[in-house]
């Protein structure tokens, strides 16, 4: 078990915290650290990946073009819920590891998402903007109480998000193609259909997993259901939005404000005009960056590492022999 190099990909080395690097160190680890604060670039993994037994993945791309380059890699613990950006398949083919930290996050995202909801009914940003350019701009807001808010996806994080919002006195609705109805029954949630939530919701909050049947389902359609007044939150992932129908629906009036932290292509590119429509707050896919959220995750990304190395089956495993 001596001499495994463990490459961290998830943004940068200081991610990993001292805990579970000592984890690793003590276990005779050699850890490589990201030098680039971003996911790594496929030529950049190229350069890399040949030597490396086990990877703590943050979102660059993990498929079968860079398994082939990396004969002694046995596992990946992904350092966050989404595994989109990895081929779990060719992953299984190479005989790899992959797990991810449920939960592990969760709350740094619904914390954020909330945050997200009031910033953008009271136009938070431009008030600090125009505030310290000397302006005295009290743009008027809408207040979340009385109003519905809308999940689309009832997961872990979206659980979370709601039972933070019993507080705030809304209605709240959910769509999920597997629904937990106890958890809807414990955080005071009606469960319904993604039209209705589309329909009937003040804020609509993006919970869903990327996967080939979300892809943008928020399109075109999607965004003339809502109300003009309503807006629309993405902590989950780029692909399910349709960038550009977004920025028709902020355009045209369709919908009154947006946040998002996600982007089809990350990091964002400063021209996407995405980043010029009205009524837009965004994030760079900052949702689970807390120091709480870097403690949890690193501990169970390391401990699954060792695990693998080891034979034992580590927590949260995403590919099980067939
Ligand atoms: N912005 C950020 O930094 C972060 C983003 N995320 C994103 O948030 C997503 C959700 O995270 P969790 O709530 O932890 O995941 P989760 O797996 O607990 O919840 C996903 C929910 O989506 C439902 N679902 C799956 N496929 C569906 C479909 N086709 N139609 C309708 N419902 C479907 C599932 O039944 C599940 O309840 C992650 O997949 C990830 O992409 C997660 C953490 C941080
Ligand atoms: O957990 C997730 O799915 C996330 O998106 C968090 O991703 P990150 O590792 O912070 O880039």
């Amino acid at each position: 078990m001596k001499g495994k190099k463990v490459l961290v990909t998830a943004t940068n080395y200081s991610r990993l915290c001292a805990n579970a690097k000592q984890l690793l160190l003590d276990n005779g680890c050699e850890i490589i650290e990201n030098p680039y604060g971003r996911p790594l670039t496929f030529g950049e993994l190229k350069e890399v990946v040949g030597s490396v037994d086990g990877v703590i993945a943050g979102v660059d791309t993990w498929n079968e073009d860079v398994f082939k380059l990396a004969p002694q890699l046995k596992g990946i613990a992904r350092f966050g819920v989404g595994v989109d950006n990895i081929d779990l398949e060719a992953a299984r083919k190479y005989g790899i590891q992959v797990t991810n930290v449920p939960r592990g996050n969760a709350n740094a995202v619904a914390e954020l998402a909330v945050g997200l909801m009031i910033a953008v009914r009271r136009s938070i940003p431009l008030l600090d903007q125009s505030t310290k350019n000397g302006g005295w701009d009290r743009f008027v807001g809408s207040e979340l109480a009385g109003g519905t808010v809308g999940l689309l996806g009832f997961g872990n994080i979206a659980q979370l998000t709601a039972k933070k919002l019993r507080g705030f006195d809304v209605e709240l609705i959910a769509y999920d193609k597997y629904p937990d109805a106890a958890k809807a029954e414990e955080y005071g949630v009606k469960l319904t259909t993604f039209e209705q939530v589309l329909t009937d919701s003040d804020i609509v909050s993006m919970h869903l997993p990327s996967l080939n049947e979300t892809y943008h389902i928020m399109n075109d359609g999607a965004f003339s259901m809502m109300k003009s007044s309503a807006v629309f939150i993405n902590t989950a992932r780029g692909a399910v939005v349709d960038e550009q129908a977004l920025a028709r629906a902020l355009t045209s009036g369709a919908i009154a404000g947006a946040a998002i932290d996600v982007y089809e292509a990350e990091p964002v590119s400063a021209d996407n005009p995405i980043l010029r429509t009205r009524n837009l707050i965004t994030t760079p896919h900052t949702a689970a960056e807390t120091y709480e959220t870097y403690e949890r995750v690193s501990m169970v990304t390391a401990q699954a590492l060792l695990d693998i190395f080891e034979g034992r089956e580590p927590q949260h495993l995403l590919t099980p022999r067939a």
